[in-house]
């Protein structure tokens, strides 16, 4: 399993849900970075499990052992080690499932992959837990990229079948965004926050699940990041967000639905406004040619209803090699949406870092 990514820093994410610990490698992370742990340890507990009624009640501090890369509280340059020691395990609730494969969890490619030497506990290195140490190269990305304005904020767009009122591309701005990272559930609208909650409620107590999407929004990007022809950024930024776990899709500015338009109602006016070029409007989300236009990025990510959930369902047993019904018991999210939120952000900041310093080198400049 490679869990590396990344062209001017490297990530490399290791660990299980159910071992030690988890964490991550950071690699050619500037040097002289201050980093702010009030801040890091801020967005991390908006991520960690055990935090409300709507997730899982796996409670973890997701607090980061920094074990190199830091000296006398700045960046050295050298590899950033993070580590998470994980104190709350019930391996118990697994060891049905050693054999039972869930619907839609990755316990059989998994086991078909790696010959059935994976760490099938709590989903192993498959586990939506592997985030956490994201999320912390994410904080530290977001940080730095608040030294040169550029703001990542996040919505739920809908749960299920309960959608948020709509929004203006062209007009998104920092009070907004600073506002919604505030909320615990972000939305636009309290009443639909509601029913979205509602909805929550009803399929945990269901023993269902339900999933939603996401809509992030970056402003102050300036023009010219991202590159033709596979490096362009939306698919920079779809490569990681694809790479959280239960991510099902993912579109830019208007998306699917400019499919259905004509050109004379989505190509974006460019105007004079103070001397700079903008558009007024914003169908294509920030991005043009793979490059950003300084226009706000947008996009929405499609997350699955949580795979493990406790109604009865067809699975095959693998050893035995016959059909069975399985009812899963254990620690779930019954929606992962809120928790996924905040990672697609840390995911989107980390893209954003990595090609600011492609372009500025290795020297960090605020
Ligand atoms: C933050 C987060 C929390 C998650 N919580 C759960 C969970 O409690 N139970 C579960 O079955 N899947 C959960 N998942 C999703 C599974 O990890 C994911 O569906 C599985 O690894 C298979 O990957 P795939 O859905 O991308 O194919 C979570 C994912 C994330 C990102
Ligand atoms: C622990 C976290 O979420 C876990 C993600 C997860 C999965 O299958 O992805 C399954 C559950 O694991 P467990 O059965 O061990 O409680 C969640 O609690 C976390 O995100 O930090």
């Amino acid at each position: 399993m490679g869990s590396t990514w990344g062209n001017r820093i490297k990530l490399s994410l290791f660990g299980e849900s159910h071992g030690e610990g988890i964490g991550i490698v950071i690699d050619s992370l500037p040097a002289g970075i201050e980093l702010d742990m009030n801040y890091i340890r801020q967005q991390m507990a908006r991520r960690a499990p055990g935090n409300s009624s709507l997730a899982t009640p796996r409670k973890e501090d997701d607090e980061v052992k920094i074990l190199s890369g830091i000296f006398e509280g700045k960046t050295t340059g050298a590899p950033l080690c993070g580590v998470i020691y994980n104190n709350n395990i019930r391996s118990k609730d697994y060891s049905i499932l050693k054999d039972t494969l869930r619907p839609s969890h990755s316990d059989y490619p998994a086991k078909v992959k790696y010959l059935g030497f994976n760490d099938y506990r709590g989903g192993g290195h498959f586990s939506g837990r592997i985030t956490a140490p994201l999320m912390f190269a994410g904080a530290i990305a977001m940080q730095m990229l608040q030294e040169k304005n550029i703001v990542i904020g996040s919505r739920i767009k809908s749960i299920h079948k309960t959608s948020d009122v709509r929004i203006d591309y062209s007009n998104i701005n920092e009070t907004l965004l600073k506002k919604l990272k505030e909320m615990a559930f972000p939305t636009l609208s309290e009443d639909i926050s509601n029913a979205m909650e509602d909805e929550i409620i009803y399929a945990k107590n269901s023993g269902d699940s339900v999933g939603g999407v996401v809509e992030t929004y970056i402003i102050n990007v300036p023009a010219g990041l991202g590159q033709p022809f596979f490096h362009s950024l939306e698919s920079q930024i779809a490569q990681i967000v694809f790479s959280i776990p239960a991510v099902k899709g993912i579109e830019f500015g208007e998306g699917f639905d400019i499919a259905m338009c004509k050109g004379s109602e989505t190509n974006d006016p460019y105007t004079l406004e103070n001397g700079k070029i903008i558009c007024t409007q914003n169908s294509n989300g920030g991005i043009l040619g793979g490059i950003s236009n300084s226009m706000p990025i947008v996009f929405r990510t499609a997350i699955k209803p949580t795979p493990s959930i406790s109604l009865q369902q067809d699975t095959v047993n693998i050893l035995d090699m016959k059909n069975t019904k399985l009812k899963i018991e254990g620690r779930h999210d019954p929606c992962i949406v809120p928790r996924a939120l905040p990672v697609i952000e840390a995911a989107a900041a980390l893209v954003l870092l990595d090609n600011i310093l492609e372009r500025e080198g290795e020297v960090w400049k605020n």
